[in-house]
Parts: C-alpha cells; sequence; structure tokens
C-alpha cells in the first residue's frame, strides 16, 4: 500500500479519523505534528514562540520528508499544503485525502482549544475565514478526495473513506 496522507483544515479530525483509519485499515498511523514534537522537544505554541511560524514549517517539512512513505497513514498538520515541495513530497508517494468541515463545525469543536497558535488571539471566526481562504485552493489542487465531515460520526467518516478507497490505486 501507497501512503494514505490527510490535509485539511485546524479541526477538520485529521489526527483523530488517522488512527481510527489505520484500525480498520490495519496499518500503522503517524501523527505529523506528534512527530514535530518528539523531534523539537517542545510543544508546537513552544516552537511558534521560540522559532516563528516558518521555523516550525522548516521542522514540519523535514518531518514530513523523514516519515514512512509506504503501508502508512499520515495525519498532517493544516499547514502542510502552504509549501509546494510538502505537496509534492505527498503527491509521489500516497493517496491525498482532503477533510472539510464548515467554519460553524471547527469553531465548535476548537472552542477551547489553546493547542494551535495560529488560532488562539482576536476573533476566532474570523481567524478561520481568513486561513482558509488563503489555503483553499492549496486543499483542492493537492487532494485526490474530498470527504466533508461536518455533521458526521466518526465511523460514518472512515467508512465513507473506505468505501472509495478502491477508486484510487493505494
Ligand atoms: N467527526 C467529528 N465530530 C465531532 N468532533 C470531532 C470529529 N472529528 C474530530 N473531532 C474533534 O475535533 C477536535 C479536533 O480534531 P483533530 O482530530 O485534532 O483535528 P485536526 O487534526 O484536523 O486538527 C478534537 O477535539 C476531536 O475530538
Ligand atoms: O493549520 C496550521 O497551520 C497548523 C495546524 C496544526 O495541526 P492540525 O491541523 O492538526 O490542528 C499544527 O500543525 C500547527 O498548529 C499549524
Ligand atoms: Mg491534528
Amino acid at each position: 500500500m501507497k501512503a494514505i496522507y490527510l490535509i485539511g483544515f485546524m479541526g477538520t479530525g485529521k489526527t483523530t479519523i488517522s488512527h481510527a483509519l489505520g484500525e480498520h485499515l490495519n496499518v500503522p498511523v503517524t501523527d505529523c505534528d506528534e512527530a514535530i514534537v518528539q523531534y523539537a522537544g517542545k510543544s508546537i505554541p513552544r516552537i511558534f514562540e521560540e522559532e516563528g511560524e516558518q521555523g516550525f514549517r522548516d521542522i514540519e517539512q523535514q518531518t514530513l520528508r523523514q516519515l514512512h512513505a509506504e503501508n502508512h497513514i499520515v495525519a498532517t498538520g493544516g499547514g502542510v499544503v502552504l509549501r509546494e515541495e510538502n505537496r509534492a513530497h505527498m503527491k509521489k508517494n500516497g493517496i491525498i485525502i482532503w477533510l472539510e468541515a464548515s467554519t460553524e463545525e471547527i469553531l465548535k469543536r476548537l472552542d477551547s482549544d489553546k493547542t494551535r497558535p495560529l488560532l488562539t488571539g482576536g476573533d476566532m471566526a474570523e481567524r478561520i475565514q481568513t486561513l482558509f481562504d488563503a489555503r483553499k485552493e492549496l486543499y483542492e489542487g493537492t487532494a485526490h478526495m474530498r470527504i466533508d465531515t461536518t455533521g458526521k460520526a466518526k465511523d460514518e467518516i472512515v467508512h465513507e473513506i473506505l468505501s472509495h478507497l478502491d477508486e484510487y490505486d493505494v
């Protein structure tokens, strides 16, 4: 099996769904953000604070490149599509699934979240909208499969992904 990469905005469920999908397919799962935290030895907010967003993106790019590119599910961070090198790496190595959710749903899911530095401070709905508008075309242009998760339970999303997987050369 090739790698399966989950991409999409913060709060669309990449981390959550990657683990559920891994269980169903009996394939190992890596969350890129977790690998980054391990490698850097500090939390994501701390990396942003001390090294800035570009410092984080450098580590993210390096980490993505080092992850297994076969027989593996990778939950990426929402900004992975910002770098062309990352988009090319994922396209070369696997199937890319874009998880979507409405702004209202993302707000609900991340209401009290303090772990996503790009969403803290200011009006969260506005931040989500601005960032999403800037990234939408990148998600669209990178993904092979697109799944709307709004109002859907984890199992439903996993089954929807599984039902489409055989359309691809995984
Ligand atoms: N389908 C869903 N329905 C409701 N809540 C969800 C769903 N998927 C994820 N969540 C919740 O939303 C939050 C963000 O999910 P997460 O998997 O961390 O998203 P991402 O990795 O895309 O940022 C978590 O609290 C998670 O439990
Ligand atoms: O969208 C982004 O730029 C980011 C998304 C986060 O991951 P999730 O998408 O899993 O929340 C994490 O990588 C970091 O806070 C930056
Ligand atoms: Mg995540």
